[in-house]
């Protein structure tokens, strides 16, 4: 291939070490010392000072790059990276584990969610310490040490006692021959996790997840001839991915693995990287096994690059489904992308989720959710995909039906979709970047107030996923409604600031300007719509949810992420 640019050139050097590593005050949680041994505290604090500048200037090009976007550029395909993209290489072969990932169960990390999820039946696991996890410490510990004695065969959950006294269920693994293989998901890059102090600063999160699971995992995973297998979220370029390879090479030259050993995932859920797709595998390519389609951060991403062109606002969140073509899009050429390179190209989640109860509306409402979710896999599995993810361990048959159905061979990587690379750069940019059409109702922009209130309420009491009217919410679909409303009622603004002197808010489909009274209203109509707050989970922080919501509404910028100032709230 011909000459490449160096992705490293631009890295600043590692951080000398300065101070003590230390856990915050704050930080209490049962079995924390067991897991954060001082050989631990030591490879973490390694890892930190190596790449923390790394990280930094990675953020900054992110924070770089958004002004250009605010100030109307527009994304494309790199000019810098055009030899990666027509060069021809594939991406290492797979590990025999990750051959056949046709269902892919995730949830969060809890004890009885890890085992109920490794003996579902599931071809892999994505033991999640991101979208659906709220990462208080406690959660974080206890995620930790159940994934430490499930990689040991050891874990355990026994249920409390229910209130007539019956002793709780009692949950055990099943024999590892039968387990989902398990991946695990650390947090994005933008997050610090404040409990570990490196040098008097928070270590970043992603480094804290990933590098705790590997340090206290890699070997007795090894022994199983698997390695730590990892997806890594909300990547938005090359560089970041860089940054991944970088430090997992260093985790397996520390630790003694194999070159290559640890492989890795990497969602595709942010606008940027849709455009760096070859650019991600080739700076991963030792140890890349696929991508995938994160839809909600995807579509989250989208609103947020685009915010400031008021001519590509979204519709609201219900009308934007996969079937859209520019999301359609997204999903054919990330299959075309990977099966070029020899790399699985994962579905994404659909959101819907067992309904239950037996009267005629929920068995209905149940019967046309699955219905639903079948379509999403048929669509997935017709389109090229090699597997899917499903939210519910109910979801699996559904899915793998569908799978086994239409895909008889472990994957398709022969699925090459000529008809995508039929396609100029020009075309592609153009189909990417177009946003459907739709309307905004007044049931939707209520559900995205009612939707964000309650999410971030349980995301503050430590449940970081939560069925919200039939659906599964986490962080990423909660952010989707959040950015929403925000785009809306600033729409008007951009606009003004663009010139257009005459500019009008956005109105909702029967004419009612979408404006701040429209979100008042809304909050003064949530009590009735949530009903009895104590059963709610995180019912008791409710206000302090609407409180923060108006103020990320009202502020003349978009937070980029709802979970960073929410993670000065929790703990
Ligand atoms: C955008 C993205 O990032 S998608 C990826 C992140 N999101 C996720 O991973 C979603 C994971 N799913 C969940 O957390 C849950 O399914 C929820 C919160 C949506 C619903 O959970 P619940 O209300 O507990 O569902 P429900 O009561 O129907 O559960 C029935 C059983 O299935 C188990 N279960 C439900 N979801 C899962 C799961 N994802 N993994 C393992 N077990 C599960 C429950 O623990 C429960 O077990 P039990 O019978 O032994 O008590
Ligand atoms: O992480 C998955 C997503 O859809 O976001
Ligand atoms: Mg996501």
């Amino acid at each position: 291939m011909s000459a490449v640019i160096s992705p490293l050139s631009w890295i600043p050097a590692p951080q000398e070490s300065t101070g003590p590593v230390r856990l915050a005050e704050s930080a209490s949680a049962a079995g924390q010392d067991q897991l954060l041994t001082p050989a631990a505290r030591a490879f973490l604090a390694e890892l930190q000072r190596r790449f923390e500048s790394a990280r930094q200037a990675c953020l900054a090009r992110r924070i770089a790059r958004q002004a250009d976007f605010d100030a109307g550029r527009l994304l494309d395909f790199r000019d810098d990276t055009r030899a990666i993209r027509e060069g021809d290489w594939q991406v290492a072969p797979l590990p025999a584990a990750l051959l056949d990932r046709r269902v892919e169960i995730t949830g969060p990390v809890d004890p009885k969610m890890v085992i109920n999820a490794l003996n579902s039946g599931a071809n892999c696991f994505m033991a999640d310490f991101e979208d659906s996890t709220s990462p208080t410490w406690t959660n974080l510990v206890a995620g930790q040490r159940a994934l430490r004695e499930a990689v040991a065969g050891t874990l355990e959950f026994t249920a409390p006692p229910a209130r007539d006294g019956t002793a709780g269920k009692n949950y055990t693994l099943k024999p590892f021959a039968g387990q989902a293989v398990l991946l695990v998901r650390p947090r994005g890059w933008h997050l610090d996790e404040k409990h570990l102090l490196i040098d008097d600063k928070p270590i970043s999160a992603s480094l804290f997840d990933l590098g705790l699971f590997a340090f206290h995992n890699a070997h007795a995973l090894a022994a199983k001839d698997r390695g730590p297998y990892f997806y890594l979220p909300k990547l938005e370029s090359m560089e970041e991915a860089q940054l991944w390879d970088d430090v997992l090479a260093h985790i397996e030259q520390v630790l003694g693995l194999a070159a290559g050993q640890i492989k890795v995932t990497v969602l595709i859920e942010t606008l940027p990287a849709v455009f760096e797709m070859d650019e991600i595998l080739h700076a991963l390519r030792r140890r890349i096994a696929g991508l995938n389609c994160g839809r909600w951060d995807y579509i989250f991403s989208y609103l947020k690059i685009v915010r400031a062109h008021p001519d590509k606002v979204l519709p609201e969140r219900g009308q934007v489904t996969m079937t859209q073509p520019f999301l359609r899009m997204y999903s054919e050429l990330l299959i075309h992308t990977c099966h070029r390179r020899g790399a699985h190209a994962m579905g994404g989640m659909a959101a819907q989720i067992p309904i239950s109860g037996d009267t005629v509306a929920s068995v209905d409402a149940n019967h046309a959710a699955m219905a639903k979710v079948r379509a999403d896999k048929l669509r997935e599995v017709v389109a090229g995909h090699d597997g899917t993810w499903v939210a519910h361990p109910a979801l699996i048959p559904i899915a793998r039906t569908v799978f086994d159905e239409r895909m008889p061979t472990p994957h398709q990587h022969h699925v090459l979709r000529g008809d995508v690379q039929a396609f100029s750069e020009r075309q592609l940019r153009d189909r990417l970047l177009a946003p459907p059409l739709g309307t905004v109702t007044r049931a939707g922009f209520d559900n995205n107030v009612e939707v964000c209130v309650r999410y971030l309420a349980a995301w503050l009491d430590g449940s970081g996923c939560v069925p919200i009217h039939g659906l599964m919410e986490d962080a990423a679909t909660a952010e989707i409604a959040r950015a929403q409303l925000w785009q809306w009622l600033h729409c008007r603004d951009h606009a003004l600031a663009q010139g257009v002197t005459d500019a009008e808010p956005l109105r909702l489909d029967d004419g009612t300007p979408i404006d701040f009274t429209l979100l008042e209203r809304a909050f003064i109509a949530l009590p009735a719509r949530l009903g009895d707050r104590t059963q709610l989970p995180g019912g008791s922080r409710l206000n302090e949810a609407i409180g923060m919501l108006d103020r990320l509404c009202q502020a003349d910028t978009l937070e980029d992420f709802l979970t960073v100032p929410a993670y000065l709230r929790l703990d």
